[in-house]
């Protein structure tokens, strides 16, 4: 599979068909079951994302700051992370080392994600990759500075991104949904999972 580099980003459009979106969706459901999606708080209040994990570590923001913790916001570790989603990793990540927290994050219709770096990680020698399901995600994309300029990118469901090289440390965000329903969520919205190694 060649990707489609653009800044840095590496991006694999349609990396997943219909039945292995499908596979994973019903993977993210059992967990989600296991640990429910919550809104993340931070100082400047709370996020349109609301999120969840599987692995060892979940990224969680609150009041206090944000982190990687062992733990879902009740008290119980993260399930395990999905066969097929880790095969993705596997597939395409080019890493010795295995992710430790998938993190899940689900966008309702007016849900965005601001420009900012993923920078809680301990080994940024180590890509962070991205899978898009459901809505189309207008992909923001910059340098190492939050001023460089930044070229957008409609992501489709299926696509895989992946922050590796220079791009693992570069800006990002997603400005906004292609509002109404897809294939996979009649109902609207959009669902990002990121593996990524935490220590
Ligand atoms: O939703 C996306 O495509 C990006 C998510 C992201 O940047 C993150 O979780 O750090
Ligand atoms: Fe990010």
């Amino acid at each position: 599979m060649t990707p489609l580099e653009i800044k840095g980003f590496r991006i694999y459009p349609a990396a997943l068909n219909r039945a292995a979106q499908d596979r994973i969706i019903a993977d993210v459901r059992d967990v989600l079951r296991q640990a429910p999606l919550f809104r993340p708080r931070t100082r400047r209040g709370p996020m349109s994302v609301r999120m969840s994990a599987a692995g060892e570590y979940g990224w969680i923001s609150d009041t206090k700051g944000y982190r990687y913790e062992p733990n879902h916001p009740d008290g119980q570790p993260w399930p395990a992370i999905p066969g097929s989603i880790r095969a993705l990793w596997d597939d395409l990540a080019d890493s010795p080392r295995t992710p430790e927290c998938c993190l899940i994050n689900w966008y309702d219709e007016g849900a965005r994600m601001g420009l900012h770096q993923d920078a809680d990680e301990q080994d940024y020698d180590c890509p962070v990759l991205s899978v898009s399901l459901g809505a189309e995600a207008l992909f923001r994309m910059g340098g190492t500075e939050r001023r460089d300029p930044t070229v957008s990118h409609w992501l489709q469901s299926g696509d895989v991104v992946l922050l590796t090289g220079p791009s693992r440390r570069a800006f990002h965000g997603v400005d906004r949904l292609r509002p109404g329903p897809s294939p996979l969520f009649p109902e609207g919205g959009r669902l990002n999972l990121t593996l990524r190694v935490v220590t």
